[in-house]
This record gives structure tokens, sequence and C-alpha cells, in this order.
């Protein structure tokens, strides 16, 4: 049984309600210095918190995940890091999921340490999902999908990040198919197991590398994975959802499109942040659709 209700309640079980609550928008905390100072608040852990606060009291209820991002939080140190358990529990208080972006990878034995950190029932720092890193090798990470498939969470693979520099090393050919290709039938293979429409196990495929994943002709193998979709990288990074819909093809329907600082500059008005979201939301929910 894990604290997320028993081992039948998965996470894509539970973030396929989310989505249809409340669509599939992912609702980024990004605590960059600058939007610290641009809202008035110092850049230590005390302003963090008024920050964190602020985004859980917009987020929470209106968007199917929020993406707290780990390097803001850690920046402020051991307070700041404080600061972040108590936004996950808020977060889960509000009943919205979370997905803790952190990017973990390392040698299996130091992975289960890591998987013990974020995934156990008992982890102050426990989130629903993680983003992980496979890039130490696909079976580096099988403590994490162990822990995640005992505790009902998820995890969301690095297959094709929206930074320009991702391509040099995803786009690889390795063994007859890019390296994204492997990561995605990894994930595949993971998904199969559960009996589900979106399965647990995730991917992130960056909003802008729509274009890119045609192109490697990976649209197929992503629909059979199930996988449920992180897309980062709309309004800052450039993306917008009609990217999406145009990048994503038959797939478009697992996407889940994340947006942090095109959200946050609206804050710190709470009003105004809730409004904006509301926007995105709906501009969101006609993605699959
Ligand atoms: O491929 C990736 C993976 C993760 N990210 C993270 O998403 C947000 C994007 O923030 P914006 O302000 O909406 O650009 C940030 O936390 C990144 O670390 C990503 O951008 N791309």
């Amino acid at each position: 049984m894990s604290e997320s209700g028993s081992a039948a309640t998965t996470f894509g079980d539970r973030l396929s309600a989310a989505v249809a609550a409340h669509g599939p928008l992912c609702a980024g905390i990004d605590p960059h210095a600058a939007l610290l100072e641009a809202w008035g608040l110092s850049d230590d852990a005390d302003g963090l918190r008024a920050f964190a606060q602020t985004c859980v009291e917009a987020y929470a209820g209106r968007v199917a995940i929020v993406k707290p991002q780990s390097a803001f939080f850690e920046r402020h140190g051991s307070r700041g890091v404080a600061v972040l358990e108590d936004t996950l529990a808020a977060l889960r208080e509000a009943g919205t999921l979370s997905l803790l972006d952190i990017k973990r990878g390392d040698i299996g034995s130091t992975m289960a340490a890591y998987a013990d950190a974020y995934l156990r029932d008992d982890s102050s720092l426990r989130a629903d999902a993680i983003t992980v890193s496979p890039y130490l090798g696909f079976g580096s990470l099988d403590p994490a999908i162990e822990l995640a498939q005992q505790t009902g969470r998820g995890l969301f693979v690095l297959a094709m990040t929206s930074n320009p520099e991702g391509a040099s090393v995803q786009h690889a050919v390795a063994d007859g198919r890019t390296v994204a290709a492997s990561m995605i039938e990894g994930v595949s293979r993971l998904n199969a197991a559960e009996d589900a429409a979106l399965g647990s196990f995730g991917l992130v495929t960056g909003a802008t590398v729509g274009k890119d994943l045609a192109e490697l002709g990976l649209t197929d193998a992503l629909v059979t994975s199930r996988a449920p979709l992180l897309a980062p990288g709309l309004g800052a990074q450039g993306a917008t959802i009609d990217d999406v819909r145009r990048g994503f093809g038959a797939a478009e329907g697992q996407v889940l499109p994340a947006a942090s600082r095109s959200l946050l500059g609206h804050g710190p008005d709470v009003a105004a942040l809730r409004a904006a979201t509301d926007a995105a939301v709906e501009e969101a929910a006609s993605i699959g659709r």
C-alpha cells in the first residue's frame, strides 16, 4: 500500500484524472533571482518562501500538475531545501500533483539513494513524480523505477530536451537508432506492464522539439509508449501551443505543455497570477482535441 492510495492507484491514473479535470498544463515554480527581485522579494530563503507560497496559492486546484524546479531552491542552501519540502507538502495538502524537476541520474547504488530521497512514502522531499536523466544508461534508473512502481509514483525520463545543445547527444545514432529513440523504447517497455491509457513513466520532450520528433520519425513510438510527455519550453524559450499541436502530431494528446517564466512574470499579485494561469490552462485545453 502506498501513501498515494494503493499499488492499484498509479501515478498514470492520477495524472489522467487530473488532466481530465484541469486540462494538461504543467505550471512551473522557478524562483529565478530576477523574478524574486521583480516580485519585490529578497534573494534569500524568506523571499523564496513567499514566492513559492504565492505560486501554490495561485496554481493549486487550477492545473493538472505543478513542477517546482529544485535548482532554484537548492541555491539557497539548507533553508531553501526546507522551503522545497514545505512547497511539496502544500501541494499534497491542496490535492494538486507535484512533479519535482531534479533530473537525477547516477550509478545504480547511488540512484537508489536518490530514489529514497524523492520517491519513498516517508521522505520529506517526496513528490508525485520526478525528472530523471538516463545518460548513465537506461538500466542505471532501475532503483528509481522499482521504487516508483512500489509507491505509485512517476518518473519523467529525459529524451529530447528543449535546449538546442541536447541534439548533439539525443540525436546521435547508436545500434541503428537515435539515443532518444532508445529512451522512448525503455519507457514504452515500462508502461507496457501497466494496464492504463496513460503510463506512470513519462518522457521529457521539449515543446521546442516537435519538428525534430517528426523528422526523426519518433511520433509513432511516442504514441505506442503511452508516456505522458512533459513539454517545457512554452513562452520564455519561444515555443507556442501551436508548435505543440503541429510538432507532436498523433502524440499530441499525451503532451503536458509546461510553462514557468511566462506565467511567473504575472506575479506577485495572486489574482493576476491566477488569471494568467487560467488563460494558459484554457489555451492548453485545445491540445489533443
Ligand atoms: O528539456 C527541458 C527540461 C526541463 N526544463 C525545465 O523546465 C522549466 C522551463 O522554464 P521556462 O521558464 O518556462 O522556460 C525550467 O525549470 C527548466 O529547467 C526545460 O526547460 N527543458
